[in-house]
């Protein structure tokens, strides 16, 4: 696949945060200390308690009889948060708790022992934390196995834990459950918003489906630091287990950020910039974070689901024409990720309108993502990613990380 830019060919090594959290500091390192005045922190707003990420049934959009009126729900919730919760999945809560507790018993292990199954260097698989290029880049308070799971043959086994010993095999039949989950969710996604034809569900049975585990260990100033920083996926679509029962996962709605509250058995599932742009952006990749616990550690099982490889990546042909122009370009899946991730980087080039500091609401995620791809018609325009998605750096970073990993063999 496409080259890899230079920066990202390796990784400088970070501690473990839950060997720094396990020594009971009463302050965070500096390096863990967000930016108040930047585009890190922005605080959630506890007076919209009126606010809640919309509840989707499966089992309403598969029965006749309340298939419409759920599918006109999952298109306002498609539309206007880009997120949902979803019940009644199909997956047995059994399944979801024994995922949760392998990933919580493989997180206990001591140190030494996860790191037999460690991040090598210039790839993002395996156990660490997320890739950090230079010395003066903030960190997340995190830890996470980031595995390919799907399809088999892009597995690397030796850097799936066989401590538990059934993580492997809870894993293998977890990912297999999520696919078939996504393929249907999809379909509904595409029937909310009037495309007939299935080939964009269909895409995802021969998809790619990597899954990132993330461990949040308690922080003594939980305040000042992020779990993960603000975000949108560049999947398809993403399905997050949430393992706590209290809220970490946080997505920006009209300015301010809403907690996601877990609800046992429910799978939250995000739009990714790939959707984004199939759907000619009626539908957009929210920008979400992950926040801390200052006494409770947080685990949360994050699936990534892309298209096939095969498949092109493009507004669906059902939403154009009549009036309806296609505002992105259409690519193959190699050139979006080529494109995406391996381009000269120089902020100057940002368009101004995209060079503000914050990326407020998710309207925007829109004219971000498609910025990139009318840039990409233009090939010498040579852009800073981040700068282009209106956001720092480190934003981009987290933009950016999952998909790298594709290209990286
Ligand atoms: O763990 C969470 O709540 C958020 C994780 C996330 O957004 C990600 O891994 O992309
Ligand atoms: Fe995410």
């Amino acid at each position: 696949m496409g080259s890899t830019p230079a920066n990202l060919e390796s990784s400088l090594s970070v501690p473990s945060v839950q060997e720094l959290a396990s020594q009971r500091p009463n302050r965070v390192p500096a390096r863990y200390i967000r930016d108040e005045d930047g585009d890190d922190i922005i605080g959630t707003n506890p007076s919209h308690p009126s606010l809640r990420v919309p509840f989707i049934d499966m089992a309403k959009l598969v029965n006749a009889d309340t298939q419409q009126h759920e599918l006109q729900k999952l298109h306002l919730a498609c539309k206007n948060w880009g997120v949902f919760q979803l019940v009644n999945h199909g997956l047995p809560n059994t399944s979801l708790k024994k995922m949760g507790n392998q990933v919580e018993r493989f997180f206990e292990l001591p140190l030494q022992e996860k790191k037999r199954w460690a991040q090598r260097p210039g790839s993002l698989e395996g156990y660490g934390q997320a890739f950090v290029t230079s010395d003066d880049q903030k960190l997340d308070w995190n830890d996470m196995i980031f595995l390919k799971c799907l399809p088999i043959q892009d597995r690397k086994l030796d850097l799936w834990p066989q401590n538990p010993p059934e993580f492997r095999g809870t894993l293998e039949r977890y990912s297999e459950d999520i696919r078939e989950v996504t393929i249907s969710i999809v379909k509904f996604i595409t029937m909310s918003l009037g495309i007939q034809d299935t080939h964009i569900s269909e895409s995802f049975r021969e998809g790619l489906y990597s899954i990132r585990m993330n461990c949040y260990p308690p922080c003594p100033e939980p305040e000042r630091v992020l779990g993960i920083v603000a975000h949108a996926d560049n999947s398809g679509i993403t399905l997050l287990l949430d393992c706590a029962d209290f809220s970490g996962l946080q997505f920006l709605k009209d300015k301010t950020w809403v907690n996601v509250e877990p609800i046992e058995g429910a799978i939250v599932v995000n739009i990714g910039q790939i959707l984004e742009v199939m759907s000619n952006g009626i539908y957009k990749a929210p920008v979400h974070r992950a926040v801390v616990n200052k006494l409770k550690e947080r685990f949360s099982i994050v699936t990534f689901c892309y298209p096939s490889p095969h498949t092109d990546i493009g507004p669906s042909n059902e939403l154009i024409g009549e009036g309806n122009v296609a505002i992105y370009k259409k690519l193959t899946h190699a050139k979006y990720f080529s494109k995406f991730f391996n381009r000269d980087l120089d902020e100057s080039m940002a368009p101004k309108s995209l060079q503000s500091k914050k990326r407020k609401s998710i309207g925007e995620s829109s004219s971000a993502v498609q910025e990139v791809f009318r840039s990409i018609e233009h090939a010498t325009y040579s852009v800073k990613l981040g700068a282009m998605l209106g956001v720092g750096w480190r934003w981009h970073w987290a933009v950016c990380h999952y998909a790298w990993a594709y290209h990286v063999s």
